[in-house]
């Protein structure tokens, strides 16, 4: 029952508009949003088809060959793990690396050097119930780098892993006075700032900048009003979805981009200075409108799908789920302080917060953007004598201060509409891999086995490499029991 036993107080004022919130789209509106979708990615060959039995679906309307693109998506929303941030300098808005070779390695190297680094990343799974892992769907092989069992946004202070090059080196690389050989073959765009001040976010382009700006940012943006009581609270929101999960950061970000798209729908209706006390009937309905396209993701609440840890007795399981429902209070209450806004009120009930989580949960896909600076050093070694030697007078102690880490990609997680439709096969015949032209944050898909026109496109959620019972076992955490044709040729009978 919404609103019974909830400590929010909006779950009950509000509890006919968050209904309407939540209630399923019809298929009609389901096929006519999806449909739009398709034609704005330009990716023909796709259509979205919704079913009682298993939702939506995505099927081919023409044949793909093994190895064929078949979907570029960009993401709805998205962050970069915040304890990847010490790793690699991107764009906050399309996640593409940015300034140069020289900035990411000195930028690198210089946080390690004060001592900023993921320590909690690097170790091991939950520590229940603060640190609540989010379960992506699996990144197949090759591009899965990070998946739900260290998926904690923290960074944190560890003693230093001071590397040999001198400060001012580290200094000049990053300002762009040391310039190592070659790297103008590996040009990356120049770093825009958040036009808000903040310090955090920074761009590949204005256009970016300006994009994240009316879509995101603006909102929870820490760089203007100084001294505020809201900026404060800002901060005490992401220090807490640091230091638990960084799925809360995503949260807020569906909810600023919900208030931004109804002040836009709302200026568009009515005249600019009209005023309106309380949330009434015209209202609503632009807030509905503006919320439409998160009404499309499959959810269910935080606390009732999230996978009951391996560490947790099933006995504690009760008291865990309340747990992970109090931890969600905790967040929406400091997001509250800082970005509460009244016209969209139900937007800050629980019962929203822990769908729009639960969302996340269900569907998202690890965000993975390799690294150019792994590319650099890969070129510098397949160098030829003595051009090798000359470069790696240079890049050796660089290479040997980052160590194994010269490599890492960027890391997040996102939410990606059309990907998010894509249902589960244990033999599946597409999969997600980023090909060497894909260097932003959207998903790519391609066919593994050729595809027919009519045919469900599916990919795994799990390592299908996984014996029969394990692949069920973690199938279950996505609420279903798979029914592939390879699960019933290897049902136990
Ligand atoms: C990423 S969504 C996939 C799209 C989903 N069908 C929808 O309606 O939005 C993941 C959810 O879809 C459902 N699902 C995915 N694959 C499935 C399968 N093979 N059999 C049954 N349900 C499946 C599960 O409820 C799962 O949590």
């Amino acid at each position: 029952m919404l609103g019974s036993s909830s400590p929010c107080p909006l779950d009950t004022e509000f509890s006919h508009q968050i209904a309407a919130l939540l209630s399923p789209p019809s298929p009609e509106s389901i096929k006519d949003y999806y449909d739009d979708l398709v034609e704005t990615r330009k990716c023909p060959g796709l259509r979205v088809k919704f079913s009682k039995e298993s939702g939506k679906a995505i099927y081919a309307t023409k044949r793909f060959e093994e190895g064929e693109f078949v979907l570029k998506d960009p993401v709805l929303v998205a962050t970069q793990h915040s304890a990847n941030k010490v790793d690699c300098l991107v764009c906050s808005y399309c996640f593409r690396f940015i300034g140069s070779i020289e900035l990411q390695i000195g930028r690198k190297l210089y946080l390690q050097d004060l001592g900023l680094c993921d320590k909690e990343c690097k170790e091991t799974t939950s520590s229940f119930p603060e640190k609540v892992c989010t379960r992506e769907l699996h990144d197949v092989k090759n591009n899965s780098i990070c998946n739900g069992s260290n998926d904690i946004g923290s960074s944190t202070f560890r003693n230093s892993k001071s590397n040999s090059i001198p400060t001012e080196v580290l200094q000049s690389l990053m300002n762009g006075t040391l310039s190592l050989p070659h790297t103008g073959l590996f040009a990356l765009p120049s770093v825009f700032d958040c036009p808000g001040g903040c310090k955090e976010e920074h761009y590949c382009s204005k256009t970016c900048a300006d994009s994240d700006w009316e879509s995101f940012h603006s909102i929870l943006c820490t760089g203007r009003n100084e001294e505020s009581a809201q900026r404060d609270a800002m901060l005490k929101f992401i220090e807490h979805a640091n230091g638990t999960n960084d799925i809360f950061i995503l949260a807020a970000k569906v909810i600023s981009h919900t208030i931004l798209k109804f002040r836009k729908l709302k200026r568009l209706r009515f005249k600019e200075n009209e005023k309106r006390a309380k949330l009434d009937e015209m209202d609503f309905s632009l807030l509905l409108e503006a919320w439409k396209s998160i009404s499309m993701g499959f959810k269910k609440r935080w606390w009732d799908c999230v996978a009951l840890p391996g560490d947790v007795d099933p006995s504690d399981e009760a008291s865990f789920r309340m747990q992970i429902k109090d931890l969600a209070f905790t967040s929406l209450q400091i997001l509250k302080e800082a970005i509460f806004e009244d016209e969209c009120a139900p937007l800050f009930s629980l019962e929203i917060y822990g769908h729009i989580i639960g969302m996340f949960e269900l569907n998202n896909l690890d965000l993975v953007v390799a690294s150019p600076v792994e590319d650099y050093f890969i070129y510098i070694d397949d160098l030829p004598s003595p051009e090798k030697e000359e470069a790696e007078e240079l890049t050796r102690p660089l290479l040997e201060s980052l160590g194994d880490e010269y490599s890492v990609c960027c890391q997040g997680t996102a939410f990606y509409p059309l990907q998010s439709c894509m249902n589960h096969s244990c033999r599946p015949n597409a999969k997600a891999f980023k090909r060497d032209e894909d260097k932003d944050g959207e998903a790519v898909i391609i066919a593994v086995q050729p595809i027919c026109k009519g045919e469900e496109i599916t990919i795994s959620y799990i390592d299908e490499d996984l014996p029969y019972g394990e692949r069920q076992a973690l199938l279950a955490d996505y609420g279903f029991r798979c029914m592939c044709p390879r699960c019933l040729e290897e049902m136990p009978k």
